[in-house]
């Protein structure tokens, strides 16, 4: 049933991901149900290997039962957090009891967040499988649940997988934790066993914290650690927290344990952009203020002055607060603005047709005193050497400054000046902490943050080769820079789009309307990118979103205006999409 890491892996995935595709396969015709049943099947076959192999217990038809003589079997004590982890759990204790193994439930909420985990557990219930609920921070009255796990032969961890959010475990699963890790400590723990996860790891450090430490054990405040397996079962693909700095290529941590990957029976193009990439948008805060859904600064315009603008509004109208447009005066004068961009006037010593070294100058100043979340370059910048030359110093300058980018148009063509085949990469001379550099010579280098949005064609240019991008993207290697998992897409767009991340991402993004082939559509997918970076989502997650957008609203645009679309119909239809999307999540 389960394969090695290194076949069934497509790439070393983000937990939020797992929501993502859970929800594209959804789309796709597989229920929930079906997918945690499958989940729950790889899980039972790994629980009967782990306990054959640990304890050297058969199958039960094949052992002698002896109920209530010492010999009797240990239980597999199953522990089910609230959410669809725990309904995994419930779904392969259903399957083990089935083939006749005892089976012990310890539930960690009165009740199952989603419909389908309710509904295993229901069918736990009415096939008898003993369950004890402890939705407590308690430690005193988890005293039944002491005795199950003491009792136990396995210990199946289904508390908190992919959904873990936050620093560490809270409420239940945290007093939980505490008493597992006492148990543990103590060696009155049986073997674990974590589903998709060992509950506690997660993307924000849940797993640095000290597991030797001698945390509060009685007082409930104390924040337990997450619970080292022996053995874990994941689905599809590794997930980040298991590795050593949330990092693809780091190795793997020991809480994992064993790693072990089932596949799931998603359809062919569940990892492709699809529905699902909303659900990484970040929520809309009640008390939600001003500049917190990002700050981005598009910079263009010279010869042309409706690129910028369209990228402004995609931006504008896709939940981004606050949108900076910085254009030449002249490109400024011609353009007609809408009222919420905010305009970023060059000085008078600025060339008035095109950027140059002053205008560029003005604006490193701007963003050293104003913090922009991304920073969007490119859209009808035109090519004199005179605007291409300062930013591409602007460029580096934000790379350094650690801001995330959006590259597309004319800012494609400087690339494939100052770094075919590459991706910019800033360097520096490293500074003891004291402000001065040293005499050795020693460069520290950083790598940029952020989506390129090329055509095939500005593809071609950057990469000087005619191969599709999928793979490629090691060939745009950095300097030896190691890049984090989701930190820089290409996003190559077409009838299309191909999307290529580091560490074996790829996915692709269909549909949409053939109409959306006319000018104009490839700076409103660059406004998204940058809208979505500004808003906080790893470019990764930001290019996926915005690719998927624009194609679906293009859709929908496509059907009131028919072959009279132009991009600038999109950004509107954008705002009417997501708004339906997000009335439905
Ligand atoms: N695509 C996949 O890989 C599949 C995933 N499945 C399972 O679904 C899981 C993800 O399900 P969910 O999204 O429901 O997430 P989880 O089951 O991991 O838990 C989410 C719930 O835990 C609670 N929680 C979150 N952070 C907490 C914290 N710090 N302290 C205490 N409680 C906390 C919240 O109530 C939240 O609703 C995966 O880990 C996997 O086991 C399977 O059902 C099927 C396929
Ligand atoms: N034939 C097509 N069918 C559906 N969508 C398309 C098609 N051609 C282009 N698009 C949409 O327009 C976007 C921009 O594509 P493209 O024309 O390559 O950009 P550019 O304007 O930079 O040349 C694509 O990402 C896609 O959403």
């Amino acid at each position: 049933m389960t394969e090695s890491a290194a076949s069934a892996a497509n790439w070393v995935m983000h937990p939020a991901e797992v929501a993502v595709f859970d929800r594209n396969a959804e789309a796709l015709g597989l229920t929930v149900s079906e997918l945690m049943r499958a989940a729950g099947t790889a899980l039972a076959d790994c629980a009967a290997d782990l306990l054959k192999s640990s304890c050297g217990e058969a199958e039960p038809q094949k052992r002698q039962k002896e109920p209530g003589k010492p010999g009797e079997k240990r239980p597999i004590c199953f522990l089910c957090g609230p959410g669809n982890n725990g309904g995994d759990g419930y779904a392969a204790a259903l399957r083990l009891h089935e083939r006749g193994y005892p089976v012990q439930l310890v539930a960690g909420a009165e009740r199952q967040r989603g419909a389908e985990a309710r509904a295993f557990r229901k069918q736990c219930v009415q096939a008898d499988i003993p369950l004890c609920i402890a939705d407590t921070t308690t430690e005193a009255e988890l005293a039944e649940p002491e005795q199950l796990l003491r009792r136990a032969g396995l210990v199946v961890d289904c508390l908190l997988g992919a959904g873990f959010s936050g620093a560490a475990p809270r409420g239940a699963a945290a007093a939980i934790l505490r008493l597992c890790h006492n148990l543990q400590k103590r060696g009155s723990l049986a073997p674990v066993l974590a589903c998709d996860m060992p509950s506690g790891l997660g993307m924000s450090g849940g797993s640095d914290l000290d597991l030797d430490s001698d945390s509060d054990t009685t007082s409930g405040l104390s924040a337990p650690p997450c619970l080292p397996a022996v053995q874990t079962l994941t689905f599809h693909a590794p997930k980040l927290p298991m590795h050593h700095g949330n990092h693809a290529d780091g190795k793997l941590r020991p809480e994992v344990g064993r790693l072990e990957i089932a596949p799931l029976p998603w359809p062919p193009q569940t990892t492709d952009c699809g529905p699902g990439e909303l659900l990484r948008l970040p929520p809309l805060r009640p008390d939600a203020r001003k500049g917190e859904r990002g700050r981005l600064l598009v910079i263009g315009g010279g010869p042309y002055h409706g690129a910028p603008l369209l990228a402004a509004q995609a931006a504008g109208r896709s939940g981004c607060d606050l949108v900076h447009l910085a254009m030449p005066s002249q490109a400024a004068a011609r353009s007609h603005w809408p009222l919420f961009l905010i305009p970023e006037i060059l000085p008078a010593t600025a060339n008035a047709d095109y950027f140059d070294a002053a205008g560029c100058a003005h604006l490193r100043q701007l963003c050293e005193q104003r913090h922009f979340d991304a920073v969007l370059l490119g859209p009808g910048l035109g090519r004199r050497k005179e605007t291409l030359e300062p930013i591409w110093e602007l460029i580096l300058q934000l790379i350094e400054m650690e801001t995330p980018l959006v590259l597309d148009a004319d800012a494609l063509y400087l690339l494939a000046q100052k770094c075919p085949g590459r991706w910019p990469v800033s360097g520096h001379r490293e500074d003891h902490g004291n402000g001065e550099s040293d005499n050795t010579g020693k460069v520290s280098l950083r790598a940029m943050q952020g989506i390129a949005t090329p055509h095939q064609g500005e593809l071609q240019r950057w990469l000087g080769t005619e191969t599709r991008p999928a793979r490629v993207l090691e060939a745009l290697g950095t300097a030896g820079l190691t890049t984090v998992a989701e930190q820089q897409v290409l996003l190559c767009s077409g009838s299309v789009d191909e999307l290529t991340g580091h560490a074996g991402r790829l996915a692709h993004s269909a549909g949409g309307s053939p109409r959306l082939a006319c000018a104009g559509t490839g700076d409103v997918l660059a406004g998204l990118c940058g809208s979505f970076l500004a808003q906080g989502m790893s470019p990764w997650a930001a290019a996926r979103l915005s690719s998927y957008l624009l194609r679906q609203a293009g859709q929908c645009a496509a059907k009131d205006m028919g072959l009279g679309l132009v991009a600038d119909d999109l950004p509107l239809y954008i705002a009417k999409y997501l708004a339906k999307c997000l009335a439905q999540i």
